[in-house]
């Protein structure tokens, strides 16, 4: 596998500014994950993104950027997360690895992207983590508590092409419900209200990505009840 040691004491402080409290193991199944994009990138065209470190906070730090409100919100339940247009696993394997209770299914409708996710999967020794090669409005699979995405699509087009992989509102381990949580860069107003009125996006969070000097923030959406 490819060296990623020397990526270790950025990722820690990350991980602590974050204010998440990483195992040994799991720092070092990240470190791993990292070594398998970059051994593997050629292959399955993974990310445009080559340099190890600019690899590191734009991709993993900027997908750990999610896991404080993601283990807010799970409070420790076993939930279902479905990662949508996941490539290479941004930021699916990263919420497997670290919410070990979250079981996350990442979809990807480019067959090798969801053969790497298998690949990781099987080398890191993660039961939580699943690959489906499909595109996400032809898939067929049980319902799940959270649909996240990045770099994915319009807020419209996520909800409206996953909306029915959403468990319904009785079925769901969640309080407030199955919902979705898009990862976005600026806050995106356009997008917001091109929404139809019977979802309702209940929470806009900024999120700081430790080295990162760009906007990002998290759209909190469920369906209305
Ligand atoms: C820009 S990439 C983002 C990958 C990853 N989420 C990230 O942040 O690096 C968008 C991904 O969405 C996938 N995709 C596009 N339309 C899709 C669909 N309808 N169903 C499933 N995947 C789709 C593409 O194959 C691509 O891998």
């Amino acid at each position: 596998m490819t060296d990623t040691n020397s990526l270790r004491p950025a990722l820690v402080a990350a991980a602590q500014q974050l204010g998440l409290s990483l195992s040994d193991s799991q720092i070092e199944q990240l470190l791993a994950y990292q070594g398998l994009i970059q051994k593997w990138n050629k292959v399955y065209n993974l990310t445009a993104v080559r340099d190890p470190q600019a690899m590191l906070t734009q991709h993993l730090v900027d997908s750990l950027s999610l896991l404080p409100a993601l283990l807010r919100h799970a409070e420790g339940r076993p939930l279902r997360l479905m990662d949508v247009g996941s490539g290479g696993g941004l930021p699916g394997v990263v919420v497997a690895i670290c919410a070990p209770q979250i079981d996350v299914t990442c979809v990807d409708a480019v067959a090798k992207k969801a053969s790497f996710i298998k690949q990781v999967a099987a080398e890191l020794g993660l039961k939580n983590l699943h690959g489906e090669h499909s595109r996400v409005e032809a898939l067929e699979v049980p319902p799940f508590d959270l649909i996240t995405s990045r770099a994915f699509a319009s807020l419209l087009d996520f909800t409206s092409l996953t909306r029915q992989h959403l468990k319904p509102r009785a079925e769901s381990g969640a309080k407030s419900g199955a919902i979705w949580l898009a990862m976005k860069g600026q806050h995106p107003a356009e997008e917001l209200a091109a929404l139809p009125p019977d979802l309702d996006v209940f929470h806009v969070e900024q999120l700081q990505v430790p080295g990162l000097d760009a906007q990002r923030c998290l759209i909190w959406i469920k369906p209305r009840a």
